[in-house]
């Protein structure tokens, strides 16, 4: 009994432990394509049957299979030496005590470096300066391997530069990487004006708490919504702590840049917390930088971000981050609802003389009151605010959705084939796409969505995100708070950001544009005032693989934070995703 017993709970604890290893990679499809741990796991039996440091730390399940304790500084020290001899051949020892590098979030790091610099048809003798290298020196470790990149690293702790010092020479890279102890106040100003080399690049993985206090969790940015990582953090207060965190570390290399300008063709910073890209973007955008780009690395259960800038014209960052075959493509906008139309959709279409329809039809005073038997031909895809037909445009969501599965904050979910009509959700939304006036669109009757649908699937997905794209960039400017003007009425579109897997800076700059030949059909209303919004948000669509999008809303500001949710069920609903 006693041991039936064991062996239960034991069970339980295994199938738990499985399932949270099984959590823990969600975030691996989306990892790099080109990131060897993408679709390939540690695999932790042949590590330990390899390396017998390894297998003290991991234990095996009632299966045989063997786990790892992930919450132990020791074991994950020993992981990612393990991972850097098997997978790239270093020899590397890391301080106790210290940050432990995650292999697969820097190899993702590297590999968007690699992306810049292919798409801007950089080639030939690579130079790098990775600011705050660790005592690993691991990116300029794994460049130099993978790449044969060359390194100014930079250090200002102590232990760090000795033993990054010494994980040089032990890897006979001394001609590639060279260390440099630097003091506190320097970024990268004193160390490049000292000298008259110029570099391709620089990287970053800045300290990134504010204060001890922050370091010790005690004043904590995660938000409680979110689960505890799964791994215990390893830096020391001394690397991982700066006056203003992140951010202040970030802006002062982007301060810094403004004087060495193109001594470094593209600088990069990585940053811990999305929240930090903001007031980086804002900053650039302030100092006229308007050649920069962020992107995202996902690897378990782990996000990071990468920023990117240059001064130099030839850099392009990849607007298209795409393994050949996928096409992943990203938009994102601004969502602004000034009145609950998604509620009730099932309940308005069986009884449409309820009150609730009628006061609701009554908001055609805000519609358009230009007759077409087609209707079709209205269908509004949520870009920038603004609407376009989609015969003549083609900018259309639903033909990135029509294909296949929908990830909705994370999850992802199948879909039946072409059901997946974001357009007609926008139709039936009414909700205005980034403007401080609700938009009303021509209400489609139940049966036009076929139709619709037919039209759009006579085009390519890509064809479309690239008119987009095209229309963005043949207007030379920022969607950023862009007044467009429409029968004397504005339309306010902010923060437009189209792009694969970065939103992006890149070839955007502020102009003025009539509206006239994108919304041709609507008339606006602008009697309410954005501040009356029931719900602003940031919706991300972005296209994974060749069946999968996903869909995610981030709350900007607004009267009901619930709406959010019920957008996306309503989004949800809409697709007929099924779980
Ligand atoms: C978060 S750790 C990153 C270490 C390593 N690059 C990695 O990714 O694992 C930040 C590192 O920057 C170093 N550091 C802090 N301020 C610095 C500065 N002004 N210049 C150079 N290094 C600095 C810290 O000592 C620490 O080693």
């Amino acid at each position: 009994m006693r041991i039936r017993k064991t062996y239960g709970s034991r069970f339980v604890y295994n199938s738990f432990l499985k399932l949270f290893i099984e959590l823990t990679m969600a975030l691996n499809k989306f990892m790099h394509p080109r990131n060897k741990y993408k679709n390939k796991k540690a695999n932790f039996q042949y590590l330990a049957i390899k390396y017998p440091e390894f297998r003290k730390h991991v234990y095996p399940d009632v299966s045989g299979k063997l786990f790892l304790d992930f919450k132990n500084p020791d074991s994950l020290r020993q992981l990612s030496t393990t991972l850097m001899k098997e997978d790239f051949g270093l020899d590397v020892v890391l301080p106790p005590d210290r940050l432990v590098p995650t292999i697969p979030l820097r190899l993702n790091y590297i590999l968007w470096i690699e992306d810049i610099l292919k798409d801007s048809s950089v080639e030939g003798d690579i130079s790098g300066i990775d600011v705050g290298t660790g005592g690993s020196c691991v990116y300029p470790l794994l460049s130099a391997r993978m790449n044969k990149w060359r390194f100014l690293a930079t250090e200002l702790d102590d232990t760090n530069f000795t033993c990054a010092v010494k994980n040089v020479e032990r890897n006979q890279m001394t001609n590639l990487i060279q260390v440099q102890k630097v003091e506190k106040s320097v970024v990268l100003l004193d160390v490049l004006n000292t000298s008259a080399a110029t570099f391709t690049f620089c990287m970053c993985n800045p300290p990134f708490f504010m204060d001890n206090l922050e370091a010790q969790g005690i004043t904590n940015t995660r938000s409680d919504d979110r689960p505890e990582p799964h791994s215990v953090c390893t830096a020391s207060p001394t690397e991982s702590v700066a006056f203003g965190g992140e951010v202040e570390f970030v802006k002062k290399m982007i301060h810094e840049s403004l004087e060495l300008k193109t001594k470094v063709r593209v600088y990069t910073s990585m940053v811990g917390k999305k929240t930090s890209l903001s007031p980086l973007k804002e900053e650039l955008r302030k100092l006229k930088i308007l050649n920069f780009s962020t992107t995202e690395f996902c690897q378990g259960k782990t996000m990071r971000w990468g920023l990117g800038w240059s001064f130099d014209e030839t850099i392009k960052f990849p607007i298209k981050c795409e393994d050949k075959k996928s096409n992943e493509t990203k938009i994102s906008m601004v969502l602004t609802a000034y009145q609950n139309t998604w509620s009730n959709q099932r309940k308005k279409r069986r009884h449409p003389k309820d009150k609730q329809l009628q006061e609701h039809s009554s908001d055609t005073k805000y519609m358009n009151t230009n007759n077409s038997n087609d209707t079709t031909q209205y269908a509004a895809s949520l870009i920038a605010g603004e609407t376009f037909p989609v015969e003549k445009n083609q900018a259309n969501l639903t033909e990135i959705a029509h294909k296949g599965d929908i990830s909705v904050a994370g999850e992802t979910f199948p879909v039946e084939k072409n059901q997946a009509n974001l357009t007609e959700i926008a139709q039936k939304f009414d909700i205005s796409v980034a403007g401080n006036t609700p938009v009303k669109r021509k209400r489609k009757d139940s049966g036009s969505s076929n139709s619709l649908e037919a039209k759009i699937q006579k085009t390519e997905a890509n064809s479309q995100i690239s008119e987009i794209r095209e229309m963005i960039q043949n207007a030379d400017g920022s969607m950023d708070n862009i007044d467009t003007s429409m029968n004397g009425n504005k339309i306010k579109s902010e923060s437009i950001d189209l792009e694969a897997s970065s939103s992006s800076g890149v070839n955007i700059k502020r102009c003025e544009t009539t509206a006239e030949n994108l919304l041709p059909t609507l008339s606006v209303s602008n009697n309410q005032s954005e501040n009356s919004s029931l719900l602003k948000c940031n919706l991300f669509v972005k296209q994974i693989e060749d069946e999968m999008i996903s869909i995610e809303m981030s709350w900007i500001d607004g009267t009901c934070r619930e709406s959010m949710n019920q957008v996306l069920q309503y989004f949800k609903n809409k697709l007929k995703v099924s779980a």
